[in-house]
């Protein structure tokens, strides 16, 4: 099978009363996510929130750069917070973007390192706390329906998914700034999302965002007005046992005059999971995943941190994938991992 463009999901129909439209719409959905990948959602009722997040982007990132440097991400050892141009780092290059990271977080008991992942937000300013909570609060109910959806399209019980489901959250404004030059072309470089289960981005009509398909070949992933685009995440694939592979995407600068700006959430997973639990709880979710075939992909894919016995658990190969990618806030709050971490290979 090959796939050059990416399915439209109508959020609305997955929940419909009529029967015959859901379970069309759900059948969708399990073609969508187990055979092609990845997917836009639409209908999904935030358009206002959406539109009103995207409105203030903008004027949130031309504010002083002292004011954006007080909630630098350095200061957070949950990496929450702002990340200026040039400071992040994806696939060994540097990605050319702008971003402030927010979670779901707050007071945590500190048992191991990656508990620290689930930390404080730094706001700019209260207008911004205001959009984060309205945004978080609309897309938590969102994606957590979306979640009973993937396990009604598994024929498996609507909850089956939220024994994984972690306490944090993430949540990204991201400014991708006109590209003058080759080496500033890699807005993020190619990756798989770390955080958790599924990402559900917005993304504004500019363009620049690919994924690659199970043939191993990058498709675009233009804008659709109106729409989320839904990636899988690793620990969506670590508990299908990665027969259901974490989207594999990236966004090359716009060669247009036009700044970008994108808004993911990233839906968490529980951080003490291990792989050998996840083989004993998730055998039954296992066993109804229709496999798809991954060989082309694989030959040309990133790794999954997930899926390596170099970690005991999602919150170390969580860790160890945000202390890679910012290196600085790494060296600095987990500088023993900094160094393991940076010297070992992905087996
Ligand atoms: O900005 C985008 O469209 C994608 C962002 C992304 O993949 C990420 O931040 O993980
Ligand atoms: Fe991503």
């Amino acid at each position: 099978m090959s796939f050059s463009s990416i399915p439209l999901i109508d959020f609305r129909q997955l929940q419909d009363a009529e029967e015959q439209t859901k379970a069309s719409a759900l059948a969708q959905l399990r073609e969508a996510i187990f055979l092609v990948g990845f997917l836009y959602l639409t209908n999904t009722g935030l358009e206002e929130t959406i539109a009103k997040t995207h409105a203030a982007l903008p004027s949130l990132f031309s504010l002083p750069e002292a004011v954006k440097e007080e909630c630098n991400m350095l200061h957070s050892p949950a990496f929450l917070g702002y990340t200026r141009l040039g400071a992040e780092t994806t696939a060994k290059r540097t990605d050319w973007r702008e971003q402030f990271d927010f979670g779901t977080g707050g007071e945590r008991k500190i048992d191991h390192a990656w508990d620290r992942l689930e930390g404080y937000n730094q706001y700019p300013d209260d207008k911004t706390q205001r959009l984060v909570e309205e945004y978080l609060a609309g897309i938590q109910v969102v994606s957590s329906q979306f979640m009973h959806a993937v396990a009604e399209c598994l024929s498996l019980p609507r909850e089956t998914f939220d024994a994984f489901a972690g306490r944090m959250s993430r949540l990204k404004f991201i400014k991708y700034p006109v590209s003058q030059s080759e080496e500033t072309r890699q807005g993020v470089g190619p990756h798989k999302d770390s955080a958790g289960l599924f990402t559900f981005l917005s993304q504004d009509d500019v363009g620049g965002l690919q994924v690659l398909n199970k043939d191993g070949v990058w498709i675009d992933a233009p804008p659709v007005p109106n729409s989320l685009v839904v990636n899988i995440q690793q620990g969506f694939e670590a508990i299908t046992g990665g027969i259901c592979s974490a989207t594999t995407h990236r966004v090359v600068a716009p060669c247009s005059d036009r700044i970008r700006y994108s808004i993911p959430f990233f839906l968490g997973v529980r951080l003490d999971l291990t792989l050998d639990e996840l083989k004993a709880s998730a055998s039954h979710i296992v066993e109804r995943i229709p496999a798809a075939d991954n060989e082309k992909k694989n030959a040309v894919d990133v790794p999954s941190e997930f899926l390596s016995p170099l970690y005991q658990c999602f919150g170390e190969a969580h860790l160890r994938n945000r202390i890679l990618s910012h290196p600085d806030v790494g060296k600095r709050w987990y500088p023993d991992l900094y160094e393991k971490y940076s010297k070992q290979l992905l087996v």
